[in-house]
């Protein structure tokens, strides 16, 4: 039987990128090796010690995964042949996790709260209103939080309600996140030669992803390189950016399009951006998979 390639995710198991993973790829057909962190994920597809990644981009009610964008900025250039390939949306329902105690959950019987940073801001309203006070604790990922809390009988863990199968941990309140509609964007890495090309020349709907440096003290340098997409007739989908870490308050801008990077019109597009721009890098084009 040939041999399985392997899917990289932000482990351990049960994780939402675990479960996003799984989404994408046929179990059969993929292994799925959990990373301790994004970065070790955008790591490993470069190296090809794995084909594909999913890594979480952005979320409906918290924004940008600012550690995912941090990683696109490539400051160091380590990531040279990482590429986006597809995307992928999942309804996260976060769930207060712990070992049994008595009810009602309050301060008095929660020490603290493991969770990813972002599992935090999806849960302000539950826990402004419940755990008021009680220390919060930043862990690599809502499942690692599962996993401390297995060993630690005061604490509890925001994390899925499949973590909390896979952990053997109640669930001490349930779809705990502020917005019923909480929806986390993946993106599914690999590199270019891993991958055929995506594009079919059809009438799908596709998107690119593309990042960018512009030069600050020129007044119209953004709106100049944004104008472009605009001329093009081509709609503007996500902007986000992340500082450059090289001059304070100048920034690394990334910005998603409708099109695809082998279409004409976003050819030439990119072409004429690159004259507003310090620098820039199309990090990859994938089918439109949101729901509308
Ligand atoms: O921590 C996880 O389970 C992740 O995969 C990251 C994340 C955290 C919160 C919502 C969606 C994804």
């Amino acid at each position: 039987m040939a041999q399985k390639q392997i899917v990289a995710y932000l482990g351990p198991r049960s994780s939402y990128s675990h479960q996003a993973a799984l989404d994408c790829f046929d179990p059969e057909a993929f292994e799925f090796h959990p990373q301790v962190t994004i970065a070790d994920i955008f790591s490993a597809v470069q190296t090809r010690s794995t084909t594909y990644g999913v890594v979480p981009f952005e979320n409906s009610t918290n924004g940008s995964v600012v550690f995912t964008l941090d990683l696109f900025c490539d400051r160091d250039g380590l990531f040279s042949d990482v590429q986006v390939v597809s995307e992928a949306y999942l309804d996260v329902h976060h769930c207060l996790l712990g070992l049994p105690r008595p009810a009602p959950l309050s301060p008095a019987n929660v020490t603290k709260i493991y969770s990813h940073p972002q599992a935090f801001g999806q849960c302000e309203k539950f826990l402004t209103k419940h755990l008021k006070g009680v220390e919060r604790v930043d862990v690599s990922s809502t499942s690692k939080a599962a996993e401390i809390v297995k060993r630690e009988p005061g604490a509890v863990a925001i994390a899925s309600r499949i973590a909390s199968e896979v952990h053997g941990l109640d669930i001490l309140a349930p779809n705990i996140e502020d917005s019923p509609d909480n929806t986390t964007r993946f993106l599914v890495l690999s590199t270019g030669e891993a991958q055929e090309s995506n594009y079919d020349g059809g009438e799908r709907r596709d998107k690119t992803l593309i990042g960018f440096t512009i030069d600050h003290a020129r007044p119209g340098a953004l709106c100049d390189s944004l104008r472009v997409f605009k001329d093009h007739g081509l709609n503007l989908t996500s902007i986000a950016s992340r500082p450059s870490r090289v001059t304070p308050w100048n920034y690394i801008f990334f910005v998603e399009f409708s099109g695809h990077k082998e279409e004409d019109g976003v050819k030439k597009a990119v072409k004429e951006m690159a004259d507003y721009c310090l620098g820039y890098r199309v990090w990859g084009s994938f089918r439109d998979r949101q729901k509308r």
